[in-house]
């Protein structure tokens, strides 16, 4: 991440690293999480998200390295800093038998720093604020998973936060309610608060959040923007062809590394049915596209290597059959999927 100073850094770990036994559960991160982001920590399950977060917020002891939050050390400064913190982690506890708002009430007495006299101001905005003013006296028994989720969240709001931290709050929700959690969570961040989210699903991130961090086997393995993340996957040139063989030679000799699409199909090709997918990666100068996920024009122009429109050019000369050329972006996705080494469940 370019040009972002500590001060600017509402989270920021160096070397974090947390051990049971012989394995590394969190390996070294250095985090860097902007202030006023929505920032997704993305990961396949037990890639060591909760294990993070749990250290960052001083619930579990680091085996070695550092966490900053709000620019304060962690766990020295936990009595300065938790109180500005709202945190969801685990989902929370609440006694099914009392009422969401009876829950929370009790929940801010054990807050120190909460006065009585506000108490039922407090709760009646953060329920508010998470659209459960309707369930309020309703049994907590009788809530959807939806509905607690945001409970626990209305719980991490009693206090004015400038940090929110939410581990995987969409998890085990139905797509109503995930769409609940999801602009609550929009919501939060355009209020002001830096947000902190831990998912799965990269759907999901780059629905909600403006930077990401991946992680993989307890190690960060990329971080930034979505953009920037986006940008730093290679372009590549996309053949739709009946003529695979002669493409291949066509575009070797253009001096690129074709490959045949995993996904190269018969079927694909074109009116009458029959095609193969021909990829090749792009020199690194074509990479780095605009928002949209295709390769600036301008790249295109440069000299001294061939530009795809000189390949379409070259391979039409040459008496293949083109049905279709791109040059791409490598999405998200297939950046993820070769940095985590597994797939990510992008669904909903
Ligand atoms: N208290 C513990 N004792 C031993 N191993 C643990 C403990 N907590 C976590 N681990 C291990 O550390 C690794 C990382 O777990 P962690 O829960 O942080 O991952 P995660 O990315 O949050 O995954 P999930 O989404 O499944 O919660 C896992 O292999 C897990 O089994």
């Amino acid at each position: 991440m370019t040009g972002v100073g500590p001060a600017e850094l509402s989270i920021e770990t160096t070397g974090l690293s947390k051990r049971f036994g012989h394995q590394m559960a969190v390996n070294s991160v250095d985090l860097a999480v902007p202030t006023g982001s929505v920032f997704g920590f993305l990961g396949p399950n037990g890639s060591g998200k909760t294990t993070t977060i749990r250290l960052m917020l001083g619930l579990a002891a680091a085996t070695s390295g550092s966490v900053r939050v709000l620019g304060e050390e962690m766990p020295r400064r936990l009595h300065d800093v938790l109180p500005r913190v709202g945190a969801l982690v685990e989902g929370p506890a609440f006694y099914p038998y009392l009422s969401g708002a009876a829950n929370l009430r009790r929940l801010d007495a054990a807050d120190p720093l909460g006065s009585a006299r506000t108490r039922r101001d407090r709760v009646h905005s953060a329920l508010e604020r998470v659209g459960l003013t309707h369930a309020a006296d309703k049994k907590v028994r009788a809530y959807s998973l939806g509905m607690k989720q945001r409970l626990g969240i209305a719980n991490a709001l009693l206090a004015p936060r400038d940090l929110l931290v939410l581990d995987e709050p969409t998890n085990g929700l139905d797509p109503q309610g995930t769409r609940e959690v999801r602009s609550l969570v929009r919501s939060l961040a355009a209020d002001g608060a830096t947000v902190f989210v831990s998912s799965h699903l990269l759907a999901e991130v780059e629905q909600i959040c403006t930077h990401a961090a991946i992680m993989s086997a307890g190690k960060l393995v990329a971080q930034g923007t979505l953009t920037e993340l986006r940008q730093a996957g290679q372009a590549r040139i996309r053949v739709l062809t009946p003529d695979p063989g002669a493409a291949a030679q066509v575009l070797t000799r253009l001096g690129l590394n074709p490959t045949r699409g995993a996904d190269a199909s018969s079927g694909a090709g074109g009116p009458d049915g029959t095609g193969a997918v021909i990829f090749a990666p792009l020199p690194a100068r074509f990479s780095g596209g605009s928002d949209d996920g295709r390769p600036a024009d301008s790249d295109f122009s440069a000299d001294g290597v061939v530009a795809p429109e000189e390949m379409v050019a070259a391979l039409v000369a040459a008496g293949v059959r083109v049905r279709g050329f791109a040059a791409e972006q490598v999405s998200l996705e297939d950046r993820f999927v070769a940095l985590t080494g597994e797939g990510f469940d992008v669904v909903q």
